[in-house]
């Protein structure tokens, strides 16, 4: 593939270092949420986990929105104490839900449940309350191509990327990567108003340029967010 070409849904944003990417982008989360409080009565706003998304929670939680008609959750989370350092949902409440973003109502993945497997239902009954479409998905990628916690070669995949699929989430136990997890399915992050893929590096343009070309999404899962025609995506990169 040349390079410049993208699938026809994909619009990137580059940016020279990673505080201007997150300055950028909470002032476009915000205007997307503050658009679809004007219109609607609660907004919706799905986060991912890992390091990536730090410097966007500190930028974006400052911003001047209704928050308490903002309801948040995660794209994944692993299956491991809402206290523990590797928790998706301790890292959105330390660094996300602060000031005023602290009046937002956050839904939690993570039950009292034994193992993602067990909590599922619960899960789905907790997302069940968002409205349709999602105002905002905002997506990570790990260096493999996964995407939410929906990781090449785990067992859940094929459910979890099924376009048509009607589970909301999924289950699952990477081999490549630690913790049971559970994860929103590609059907559920792709029924919105706005997705965003939020990556920093060259590695990650790298896998990302290849997960632009054509290809098995089973092999680089972030393929079935890029090659599908309904809804745009915009990539914000920084070195
Ligand atoms: O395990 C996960 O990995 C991805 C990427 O994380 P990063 O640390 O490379 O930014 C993340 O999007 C996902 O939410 C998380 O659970």
């Amino acid at each position: 593939m040349a390079n410049g070409v993208r699938p026809p849904r994909v619009m990137e944003h580059r940016f020279k270092d990673r505080n201007s990417l997150a300055g950028a982008l909470a002032a476009d989360v915000c205007d997307w949420l503050g658009t679809g409080l004007s219109a609607r009565p609660r907004a919706s706003l799905i986060v991912s986990g890992g390091s990536t998304p730090l410097p966007l929670f500190h930028a974006l939680r400052d911003k001047p929105l209704a928050w308490e008609r903002i309801d948040v959750t995660l794209a994944d989370e692993r299956w491991v104490s809402p206290d523990h350092a590797d928790s998706n949902e301790r890292l959105v409440r330390q660094e996300l839900l602060q000031a005023k973003a602290a009046a937002a109502r956050f839904i939690p993945l993570k039950t009292t449940a034994a193992t993602p497997e067990q909590g599922l239902s619960e899960c789905e009954a907790r997302l069940d309350d968002l409205p349709r479409p999602l105002d905002v998905v905002i997506l990570g990628m790990g260096g493999d191509g996964h995407t939410a916690s929906l990781f090449p070669g785990s067992e859940a995949l094929a459910k979890g990327l099924d376009p048509e699929g009607i589970a909301r989430c999924v289950a699952c136990t990477p081999g490549t990567a630690p913790y049971p997890r559970l994860s929103l399915s590609i059907s559920t992050l792709l029924n919105a108003r706005r997705v965003v893929l939020h990556i920093v590096g060259a590695d990650k343009w790298a896998v990302y340029r290849q997960a632009c070309e054509a290809g098995e999404p089973s092999s680089l899962p972030i393929r079935a967010v890029l090659h599908q025609n309904r809804v745009q995506v915009d990539v914000y990169w920084s070195p």
